[in-house]
């Protein structure tokens, strides 16, 4: 469809899902609708199948949770054209209708804002009258959990942690790639895999210049992980989200962009309240990682040392076509999480993580100025706060093996005194903030 005809579309639709057991194929149907016609799409998400087949019950919980799956997976194509009118298919409850209206407004910030399309932030989708039917209650609390792997430090430092306090993880990972399949096999444990196909139409889309940009991936991410639990019959899904993904990166036209927003501690509680709402889950997902910095979950990262040649959280390796080996050195992920992990263990292990020095690189000097925010905002990128990123800085010049690094030094140089005097009693190891792990897991990490 021409890119003119496509941004005259003024509806996304949902007009159908439907499931195959025997293959465990999800087909997802979307419509892009305007008075020149439609451009339709569909996705499909391949669940891996069980030894035994479900339960009447557990096809039906199951059945509303892939529910709100298809509403939320709808944003990779409705950013195509970004139509005013967002018209569900069917009733929902309140907690469920708020879910999704915050995955197409705060979980779509960070595109609305760099395209220039206020009106994404106010998004209210049409509701059908009526209610559901009331789900049945599910109970998943006491069952092994299902911990999803990402690739990076943070899900490896939760996996360990669950395995340490012998609740029998299964990693679980949404079209692992080769970064995911090399940690999955360092940790010795079978994991459990999930695939999206997304529709080739929106890649020509792209291509021919329609609309594009950040999605909540993390949101389509996690309700395939519940999907998925359900389907085995296992517990909760634990993902690794630390605190300061709550943090936006900056207010526009009086709303906050945060680009993980889905990441965040709002994100969890409102996706918490749809799935119990609508698929009666008790205890369906929460982030194990929610009361830590990315500082500390580095620290926590240093003390096991069976992934340094497989971890990886540069974006650039997980991209769709042309992902990079592993950590491409040149981006915010990576200066960030290098800094993040300097500290807590020799330069020569974090060099070796890395395949290079990314602090023994004037190159990156620009780049660490913005995450120590002397320029620019914080990148929209899965980075720390500021505040964690000086209080790093501070540690590295205090130790004889960085203190005299010239990378080092015009760091230490360019932040401001009232930028290490806020540092000074900086709380970024003590674990706080709002959370939703459960007790049995509060205790996992030993803190
Ligand atoms: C890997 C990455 O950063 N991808 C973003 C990038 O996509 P790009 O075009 O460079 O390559 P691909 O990832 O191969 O995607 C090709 C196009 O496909 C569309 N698409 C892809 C995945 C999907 O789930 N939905 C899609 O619509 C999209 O149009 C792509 O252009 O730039 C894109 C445009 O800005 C982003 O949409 C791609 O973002 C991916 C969905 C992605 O996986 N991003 C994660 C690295 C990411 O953003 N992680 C955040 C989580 C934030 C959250 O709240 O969930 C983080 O680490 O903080
Ligand atoms: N492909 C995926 N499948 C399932 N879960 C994923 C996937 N990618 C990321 N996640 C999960 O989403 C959350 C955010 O991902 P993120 O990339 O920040 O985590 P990570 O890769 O574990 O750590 P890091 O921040 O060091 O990259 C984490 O809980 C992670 O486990």
């Amino acid at each position: 469809m021409p890119n003119e005809q496509l941004r005259r579309m003024d509806a996304f639709t949902f007009p159908s899902y439907s499931i195959d057991f025997a293959t465990g194929e999800v087909l997802f149907d979307y419509a892009l609708t305007g008075p020149t016609g439609e451009q339709r799409f569909t996705e499909v998400i391949t669940l891996p199948l069980p030894a035994e087949p479900p339960t009447d019950e557990t096809v039906a919980t199951l059945g509303r949770v892939l529910e709100v799956l298809h509403l939320v997976a709808g944003v990779s194509y409705y950013k195509a054209a970004a139509p005013p009118r967002l018209v569900l298919p069917a009733p929902l409850g309140a907690a469920t209708v708020d879910y999704v209206t915050a995955v197409y407004t705060k979980g779509l910030a960070e595109y609305a804002y760099r395209n220039q399309l206020p009106h994404v932030l106010q998004l209210r989708p049409e509701v059908p009258a009526g209610s559901p039917e009331p789900p049945r209650v599910y109970d998943d609390s006491d069952r092994r959990p299902l911990s999803a792997v990402g690739g990076g430090k943070d899900s490896i430092v939760s996996l360990e942690a669950l395995r340490r306090a012998e609740l029998d993880p299964v990693p679980f990972s949404v079209n692992p790639n080769h970064v995911i399949v090399a940690v999955n096999e360092a940790s010795g444990l079978t994991p459990l895999a999930a695939r999206r196909r997304l529709d080739p139409v929106l890649f020509d889309l792209n291509a021919a210049g329609a609309l594009n940009g950040h999605i909540p991936v993390t949101a389509i991410n996690s309700l395939i992980a519940v999907a998925t639990a359900v389907l085995h019959g296992l517990g909760p899904v634990v993902m690794s989200n630390e605190r300061s993904a709550s943090d936006p990166n900056l207010v526009w036209d009086g709303h906050e962009i945060n680009h993980q927003w889905s990441k965040g501690v709002e994100a969890e509680g409102l996706l918490r309240a749809a799935l119990a709402e609508h698929a009666g889950l008790t205890e369906p997902y929460f982030s194990l990682l929610r009361s830590l910095s990315e500082l500390h979950i580095a620290r926590l990262f240093a003390e096991i040392t069976r992934y340094d040649d497989v971890v990886t959280s540069c974006n650039a390796a997980f991209k769709l076509r042309d992902a990079s080996e592993r950590w491409c050195r040149n981006c915010p992920k990576c200066r960030f999480v290098f800094l993040a992990m300097a500290p807590f263990m020799s330069r020569e292990r974090v060099t070796h993580i890395f395949g290079g020095d990314l602090l023994a690189d004037p190159e990156q000097i620009p780049g660490y100025r913005e995450l120590l925010g002397v320029d620019g905002h914080k990148p929209f990128e899965c980075v720390g706060e500021v505040e964690e990123s000086v209080v790093a800085l501070g540690l590295l010049a205090e130790q004889d093996q960085w203190r005299d690094a010239p990378v080092i030094r015009a760091l230490v140089d360019a932040v401001p005194a009232t930028a290490w005097s806020a540092v000074a009693h900086s709380d970024v190891f003590t674990p706080g903030g709002p959370n939703h792990i459960p007790p049995t897991y509060a205790k996992t990490l030993n803190l």
